[in-house]
């Protein structure tokens, strides 16, 4: 929620005026920075910001005085929670900025951001390499097609490398041709080696930011340009050849210049910018650059590279097009009016609802009465905003390519498309079938807690604020147990959860406590089970058919595609007999997404402890149908709603069928995590036996962090496959910093090891993860540090048609310790 969006009180900066002309979109550049948590987002976000001109201190994340992070939320844990939108100008350019969150709890956060971008700067923490978050906003960003640049943050921090961290990219990131544009500079000093400026690749210059370096008031904002220095021109130019050859490679006419010199520094800055720009813009080459957000080093070249290599929003729809055979074929969004896409609802105190928005096509002016193609309704944008962080500019309109905020839509929600209507007419490019590019897939609560008003008399409230908060975040979800009648409060994990909880109460004031945090748990069925309509009286007639999802739609004879796909449930559709005639209001698509729904109801609680059903698949086949003017008017449902109401009472009665014939035929199922944890090696045993011991943990490797990156050592990831070191081309000289822990002698290139650490990586159920933090302090002494990710599905950025990992069989003897003392 937007704090109370006090007084907009006008930088100097806003004397600069936001672009809107037509010429003026090729200057905006929407970016997202997404990374794993802590390795430096905000940092170089206010950095950004105050080089850009938009403020005149650095915020500080340690003392909690940052713009971006503004909750009190934030400022207390030093996290981001919540994505903020900023806007600045550099270079004649506005940047319009999205910080995201880095904690896992946060995941449908950064999903939904990317999903209004253009292109992202991924952060890498250069004393760690890539980690388990980064993997998964990475594929989130190579999921919408956006073009990316890597930062390689923190090169000031003992024991950063850039060449351990470009193998750990090789190795570890889906990254297509990651291009190392700039080669950290420390000082000669052995005994205190610091960070003082980058060898630009592309320029051919060292830049150095050491100009009164040892004064803590260096605002990084003076610089020094000198040629390469002799003694690192070998170096130097290992780097140059791979990026002139990497680009060669893409680029035909490139490579042909350079058949005619045969010397990569002939080219110029210019004309190897442009071919990078477009080779970024196309996915085929991915820039690195590195520097220190803490030091003040290397912000601007990154801010340089935002504008030089992201697309501006003509380029990205361009791309979207391309990518979208669905939209190419179709109406051009140039000849759209209005289409722009909500990206993110929130609730004020004081403005009431706000919805963040992305315009693509056209402008959005205000009192605009605007039209949104899945609710079918229209509403007027009563106010709208630029907006900068926690505070707004209330403005008349927002052009294409701009991000806002609009005031007082009440029916929009996150993913929602908005248009207008021509004479009434909906746009075609708005149909069902072209907006499917917009959707932003809620990944399943896997965690959940009692939500206890405090009293009966504050049930009322609570429900109004539950609803305000789940539509703020479709990642968090409330149901009532039937039985005990409390409410339940599921989300992303215990922080999602502890969170919301303390904006219900902060924000919303309702009064309210939350219970223990538990899991959430599935059930699935190994075993086909069907129902064919012999039971209720309905006006509808059906055969329902459910089967465990990794059977192969050839296996059990669909003969329709999927119509609805999502984690756990695919609904492959429906058929008919020919004699079915359905009354001329019912439409195919609202048939489709009633039965859909109804079948979702009807797998919301499994026959053997009530959980939600997972891993399914169903099909309909409709039978018969006596729909008339009379069983609409005799019924208090609308026949869609009694064809969604058969649909669930069929599935409900196709898994009580299947239960009391054979109870063995069902299993449950429990979210699992990938976790990391990164300790000195003499707390190395008491971690590992209690993640086996106690924790049911598998654990899959334990590497020795100090050669986990050696670009020199062997392959130490299982990842490191094959294929991946295929793509090892160039990983530059070891040039890390150290600390100097016995007599050694040292030489200029010689890698050290920092201290002797190790890296365990396992996967361990989540319930047995939840209090882990206090027990890694006591076990580890404090030295320990870790990470908990939700396992990657391997096949989700291909197609969801297969089981999902989140959700893995609990075993029978778990089954009893757990389930057995945790229901609620
Ligand atoms: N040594 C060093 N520390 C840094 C650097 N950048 C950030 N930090 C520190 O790393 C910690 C995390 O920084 P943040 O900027 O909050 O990281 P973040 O990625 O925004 O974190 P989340 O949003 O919570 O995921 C803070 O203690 C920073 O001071 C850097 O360049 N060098």
């Amino acid at each position: 929620m937007l704090r109370p969006l006090g007084k907009f009180v006008k930088p100097s900066i806003f004397l600069w005026k936001r672009l809107s002309s037509n010429n003026a979109i090729r200057k905006i550049r929407n970016v997202g920075i997404i990374a794993h948590i802590d390795a430096g987002k905000t940092t170089l976000t206010e950095k950004m910001l105050y080089y850009g001109g938009y403020t005149n201190h650095f915020g500080n994340v340690d003392t909690g005085n940052t713009i971006m992070d503004y909750l009190p939320s934030e400022r207390e844990r030093g996290i981001t929670i919540n994505s903020a939108a900023i806007t600045f100008p550099w270079r004649g350019h506005t940047i319009n900025l999205i910080d995201t969150p880095g904690h896992a709890d946060f995941t449908f956060e950064v999903e939904r951001s990317v999903a209004a971008l253009d292109g992202a700067v991924a952060i890498l923490d250069g004393s760690v390499g890539v980690e388990a978050q980064t993997k998964v906003v990475w594929s989130q960003a190579t999921r919408y097609g956006i073009p990316k640049v890597i930062f390689v943050n923190k090169m000031d921090h003992i024991g950063s490398s850039l060449s351990k961290t470009m193998r750990s990219i090789y190795t570890q990131l889906e990254c297509h041709n990651p291009v190392v544009l700039q080669l950290p500079v420390f000082s000669e000093s052995f005994e205190e080696k610091k960070f003082l400026g980058v060898m630009d690749v592309l320029r051919q210059k060292m830049i150095l930011w050491d100009v009164c370096s040892d004064s803590t008031s260096h605002d990084g904002k003076h610089v020094r340009e000198i040629p390469i220095p002799e003694e690192k021109k070998e170096e130097f130019q290992e780097a140059r050849e791979a990026m002139v050859m990497a680009l060669c490679d893409l680029d035909e006419t490139l490579c042909d210049e350079y058949l005619q010199t045969e010397n990569v520094n002939a080219f110029s800055e210019d004309r190897l910018a442009s071919v990078l720009q477009e080779q970024c813009i196309m996915g085929n080459v991915v820039p690195v650059l590195c520097g220190s957000s803490l030091k003040n080093i290397g912000v601007q070249p990154a801010l340089d590279a935002i504008v030089d290599y992201l697309p501006d929003p003509v380029e990205a729809d361009k791309l979207l097009k391309e990518k979208n055979t669905n939209v190419s074929n179709k109406t051009a969004l140039k000849d759209i009016p209005l289409y722009a896409l909500v990206f993110k609802v929130i609730h004020t105190p004081t403005r009431g609802i706000l919805s963040y928005i992305r315009v693509r096509e056209g402008t959005l002016k205000r009192g605009t009465m605007i039209y949104n193609p899945r609710t079918k309704k229209t509403e007027r944008a009563i106010r709208i905003y630029n907006v900068y962080a926690d505070q707004t500019e209330e403005v008349d309109e927002i052009s294409a390519g701009n991000i806002g905020l609009v005031g007082g839509l009440k029916e929009f929600h996150t993913g929602d498309a908005i248009t207008t209507k021509t004479k009434g007419k909906e746009q075609p490019y708005l149909k069902k079938e072209n907006i499917s590019q917009l959707h932003i897939p809620i990944p399943e609560p896997v965690c959940m807690a009692v939500l206890e008003p405090e009293s009966l008399k504050d049930e009322p409230k609570l429900l109004e604020a539950l609803a305000s908060l789940v539509r703020e975040d479709p990642s968090l979800r409330y149901t009532q147990n039937s039985e005990s009648n409390q409410w339940i409060l599921e989300g992303m994990g215990g922080l999602h959860l502890q969170i919301s909880h303390q904006r219900l109460v902060n924000d919303f004031g309702a009064r309210v406590i939350l219970g223990k945090l538990q899991v959430g748990y599935r059930e699935t069925i190994k075993k086909p089970c069907t129902f064919a309509d012999e039971g209720f009286p309905s006006a509808i007639s059906l055969h329902l058919r459910l089967y465990p999802l990794d059977e192969s739609a050839e296996a059990v004879d669909f003969s329709k595609k999927a119509n609805h796909v999502q984690e756990g449930f695919v609904f492959r559709g429906w058929t008919q007999n020919d004699s079915v005639s359905f009354p001329e209001y019912f439409d195919s698509s609202s048939i489709d997404e009633h039965l859909y729904y109804g079948i979702l109801a009807g797998l919301s609680h499994g026959p053997l402890y009530g959980f939600p059903l997972w891993n399914v698949q169903a099909a309909i086949h409709i039978e018969a149908c006596s729909f008339s003017s009379s069983t609409s008017s005799s019924s208090s449902l609308s026949p869609l709603a009694l064809l969604s109401q058969t649909a669930s009472k069929a599935t409900r009665q196709a898994l009580e069928r299947l239960y009391s014939q054979s109870p063995n035929a069902f299993s449950v199922l429990e979210p699992y995590m990938d976790i990391t944890i990164t300790t000195p090696d003499e707390y190395l045993g008491a971690i590992t036996k209690d993640l086996v011991g106690k924790r049911s943990a598998v654990i899959h490797e334990i590497v020795d962090e100090s050669s986990a990156l050696d670009p020199l050592g062997e392959p130490v990831s299982q990842e490191n496959t094959e294929s991946n070191m295929k793509n090892l081309k160039y990983v530059p000289r070891e040039t890390s910093t150290y600390s100097r822990t016995d007599n050694q002698s040292a030489t200029q290139n010689e890698s050290y090891s920092i201290s002797k650490t190790k890296r365990v990586s396992a996967q361990v159920p989540m319930e047995r993860m939840l209090d882990y933090n206090s027990v890694l302090k006591a076990l580890a002494k404090g030295n320990a540090r870790f990470t908990m990710s939700q396992i990657q599905n391997p096949s989700s950025s291909k197609s969801a048609l297969t089981p999902s990992s989140t959700f893995l069989p609990m075993s029978t003897e778990r089954q009893k310790q757990v389930l057995a003392t945790e229901m609620f």
